[in-house]
């Protein structure tokens, strides 16, 4: 498997980085949370002039045999449409990516249909679509592996490259129902809590879907160990962002969170190395309601909260603006002494 190793961030420049952004002519902490993702983000990097360059995104696919349960009004095609229409540029990621200067890639991480191949597509399949957790593992604990060190290459690939920022972002009809299960076993959440409405069920598609959850759970009551609930409960593109969300950490990147399902990959991947938040960035908090428990349960404030719930990266893409804006105030804004305005 896989070894990441994450160092938790160095301290030593905390006082230096506090002390700079509060001589910035401005009242003390009035950038608010633009001043909290400054400073994390010289954490990060370990310096006083952080940097934002080439900054990557994955679009990561992948089908879930669990839709075999009825648990999205969406039919299962969707997945391989939608990544057809990200390779053309029609998708909401595409807009708000090509609006910010952000590298889009999609990753096909376990989609049920063979793709031709295409320059902007990274061919990951791990299998046709996972197994229905309700029965089975949603994939072997090989498979979950084989994933993590998948999103580990994404990640060497734009860090060699000159990257130092990534975001991820997913498409997988019925991928919310994986992201309910890991945290309802991750966190121990009662799954009437952590089920939601996905891409639109009623409540009694709402209900249904918390009792196949219920029994997914069932099914591997017995596990303890994080990788094999991870294999378990986990979909290709979830496991293969966790790889990639962790490598990210390993390279000291900057790391931008999605939706609710790319908050689940967090999730896993806090499961393996809890040190892995403090090279992350909640961008939006999603309209699904679980997804405001799980950021509670990580400790973790989303920058914002526009009702979105459609994922792709869209939240992150975004939030990017205002997290240049972070950085751009700490390198360009003036200090008191030299603008010469008068502190307190
Ligand atoms: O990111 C989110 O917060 C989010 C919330 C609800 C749905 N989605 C998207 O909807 C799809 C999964 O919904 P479902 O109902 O099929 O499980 C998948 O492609 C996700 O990208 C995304
Ligand atoms: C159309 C559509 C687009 C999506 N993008 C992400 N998840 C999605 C789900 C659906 C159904």
């Amino acid at each position: 498997m896989q070894e990441f190793i994450i160092e938790p961030l160095a301290t030593d420049l905390d006082d230096a980085i506090a002390q700079k952004i509060d001589l910035k002519t401005k009242p003390q902490g009035a950038l608010g949370r633009l001043e909290k993702v400054a400073s994390q983000i010289c954490r990060i990097q370990q310096t006083l002039e952080p940097q934002l360059k080439l900054p990557s995104f994955f679009v990561c696919a992948a089908d879930h045999g669990v839709v075999a349960e009825g648990v999205s009004p969406y039919p299962q095609d969707v997945t391989w449409q939608m990544v057809y229409n990200f390779l053309s540029g029609g998708a909401a990621i595409n807009v708000f990516a090509r609006q910010h200067g952000i590298a889009l890639k999609v990753v096909d991480c376990g989609v049920k249909h063979d793709f031709a191949p295409h320059s902007d597509l990274i061919a990951m399949k791990i299998d046709y679509g996972t197994k229905n957790m309700a029965t089975d593992p949603a994939m072997s604990v090989e498979q979950c592996k084989q994933a993590l060190g998948n999103g580990a290459k994404l990640v060497d690939g734009v860090h060699a490259s000159g990257s130092n920022v990534i975001g991820l972002g997913e498409m997988g009809i019925g991928n919310t129902t994986a992201a309910s299960a890991l945290l309802c076993k991750l966190a121990e959440v009662d799954p009437a809590k952590a089920t939601g409405a996905g891409t639109g069920l009623s409540l009694d598609g709402i209900l249904h879907k918390q009792q196949v959850i219920a029994r997914a759970l069932d099914t591997h009551l017995h596990l303890t160990s994080p990788i094999e609930i991870l294999a378990a409960l986990g979909g290709f593109e979830i496991i293969t962002m966790a790889g990639a969300i962790l490598q990210a950490a390993h390279h000291r990147m900057v790391v931008l969170i999605d939706g609710f399902i790319a908050t689940s990959a967090l999730l896993a991947a806090h499961a393996l190395h809890p040190d892995v938040l403090d090279y992350c960035i909640s961008c939006h908090q999603s309209n699904e309601n679980a997804h405001r428990l799980m950021l509670e349960i990580l400790g973790v404030e989303p920058l914002m909260k526009l009702d979105m719930r459609l994922g792709e990266g869209t939240g992150a893409a975004v939030a990017y603006p205002l997290i240049l804006s972070a950085v751009n105030f700490v390198n360009e804004m003036s200090s008191f002494e030299g603008a010469g305005v008068s502190q307190q």
